[in-house]
């Protein structure tokens, strides 16, 4: 769950993606990049860091021209080193950058694939830059000139080699801006237009509110296997490029990825995270109709929206007992546990009144793998709570994930293969509360009626690419798992484009 942005305008693009990336930066805390266009050439900044860390006003005004990709990483393959932050560039053919949410399941063989019959070299074990390099490819079959339709059978045959999750957008040089969402549209792109008197400009980006504070008007998502090409005057063109697409985008946005102003897929998230609320409420009542709760208390930030429709629903009073350190980022999409522990205890801090003597009813979104529950409840039970019950609007996280999410090991997630009352014993509250699969598909579908199917993975282990097996698995678990990823630490220096006069390291 990368944020990915594109931008082309009819004046310099700069401030406005950075505008764009740092709405959505809760989608990665890693690094941040963007790569221009002007004059035929490509002009790059990317960096580990927060967006507002990452560019300096010298970056800012390097990065001149109209036309421009923006990316904020939270690494799902490959290391979190600078090299791999995004966006990334080939030369041949034509020049192209490009920015990737998403994994891809098969960049192993693809990338053997690129060197023995498509003469490409990979530097990074980044699956982005397998994607480009993918695309780059069949893109040079087309020739020299390029017209809207020689993108879309390119994008046609990266859907055909490519598998797993994949949203990217990516800027030809000379012809335009394009980007891509893979043919089961698990991660979200939307696109918008802003009119101005020099002509139509156009924003595409990973959720609706990049779009809201650059003031483009939301045009719609991009469909599974569709593509968009932008040319050089701002005029688009779409084509569903996949053979058999079928809408199964990832439930877990809706959850928790996404911010509550986006609108996904037709859906607002904001309005399935109320009717998460509300029937979870349902369940509570239906299971424990003479509960003895007091007072309901949300776990800032995401679960608010569906903690104060629960407690309402309910009748129980809601309150903000927790308080949270807004220049603490997400914990959850840190990258080790050491550092997501610690996060916890200094993001958050609770306000005894709220607990003394009372029964509370905690709410948290979901439980992954337990780091902010445990302690949270702990913290309640310090305040003086005389009964910490807990409460998930999402259903128990079983499975890791594999298009984009960074949850490789299933040992790592506290509900696999427990129980919903082990997973409460075990984060020691009085009693636990999950929410139902297929509640929380109908929570969406009451906001997005044609939201028929979804990728429910984490929840049920059923991995709609259908590619996915034990020993897929067993290899993620081995390279990606917190302590594999502990000992790969190390020192990857940037081997990429230079740019003009200045350094690319500072
Ligand atoms: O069981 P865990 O592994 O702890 O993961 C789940 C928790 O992580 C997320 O919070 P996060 O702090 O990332 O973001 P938020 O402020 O948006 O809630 C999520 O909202 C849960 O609170
Ligand atoms: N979270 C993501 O979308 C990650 C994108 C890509 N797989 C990377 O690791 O950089
Ligand atoms: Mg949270």
């Amino acid at each position: 769950m990368c944020g990915i942005v594109g931008l082309l305008a009819k004046q310099a693009v700069n401030q406005g993606i950075y505008d764009a990336l740092t709405v959505l930066q809760h989608r990665g805390q890693d690094a941040a990049g963007m790569m221009t266009w002007s004059e035929g050439r490509f002009l790059l900044r990317k960096s580990n860091g927060l967006v507002r860390d990452v560019f300096h006003t010298r970056h800012m005004a390097r990065l001149k021209g109209n036309l421009g990709i923006g990316h904020v990483r939270y690494p799902t393959a490959g290391s979190s080193s600078e090299a791999e932050s995004q966006p990334f560039y080939v030369n041949s053919p034509y020049g192209i950058a490009l920015a990737h949410n998403g994994n891809l399941t098969n960049s192993e063989q693809l990338k053997q694939e690129l060197f023995s019959t498509d003469l490409r070299h990979i530097n990074t074990s980044s699956d982005s830059e397998v994607l480009l390099n993918v695309f780059a490819h069949e893109l040079g079959k087309q020739g020299l000139h390029l017209e809207a339709e020689d993108i879309f059978d390119a994008v046609r045959r990266v859907h055909r080699r490519c598998k797993g999750g994949y949203a990217a957008v990516a800027i030809i040089n000379g012809f335009g801006m394009v980007a891509f969402r893979d043919p089961h549209g698990i991660r979200p792109v939307v696109f918008g237009t802003r009119q101005t008197d020099s002509g139509q400009e156009v924003m595409i980006a990973s959720e609706s509110v990049a779009l809201d504070v650059g003031g483009f008007e939301l045009e719609r998502d991009l469909g599974p296997g569709e593509a968009i090409f932008v040319d050089m005057q701002g005029q688009f063109h779409t084509q569903v490029c996949a053979d058999r697409p079928q809408l199964r985008s990832c439930i877990f946005e809706h959850v928790y990825l996404a911010r509550p102003d986006s609108i996904l897929d037709g859906a607002y998230v904001y309005g399935t995270r109320m009717q998460m609320g509300r029937k979870l409420g349902d369940r509570i009542l239906s299971e424990w109709p003479d509960h003895d709760i007091d007072v309901v208390i949300p776990i800032p930030d995401t679960s608010r929206t569906s903690a104060l429709e629960m407690a309402q629903h309910l009748g129980v009073t809601y309150r903000e007992g927790f308080m949270k350190n807004r220049y603490i980022g997400r914990t959850f999409i840190m990258p080790g546990q050491t550092q997501r522990k610690k996060s916890v205890r200094q993001k958050l801090n609770a306000i005894d009144v709220e607990f003394k003597g009372k029964n509370v009813l905690l709410v948290d979104d979901s439980i992954v793998r337990g780091t902010t529950c445990k302690q949270i409840i702990q913290m309640a039970r310090d305040a003086g709570a005389r009964k910490v019950y807990f409460a998930s609007a999402a259903p128990p996280v079983r499975y890791p994930n594999v298009y984009g999410i960074d949850m490789p090991a299933a040992v790592e997630l506290i509900a696999h293969g427990r129980t919903e009352e082990e997973v409460g014993e075990l984060i020691g509250a009085d009693r636990i509360f999950y929410q139902d699969l297929e509640d929380l598909k109908s929570a969406c579908r009451e906001v997005n009626p044609e939201m028929e199917a979804f990728d429910c993975s984490v929840f049920d282990g059923d991995y709609v690419t259908g590619d996915i097996d034990e020993a897929y698995l067993a290899v993620l678990e081995a390279s990606r798992s917190d302590s594999a990823k502990d000992h790969s630490a190390g020192d990857h220096a940037l081997v990429d484009m230079h740019n003009q006069d200045d350094d690319l390291d500072d």
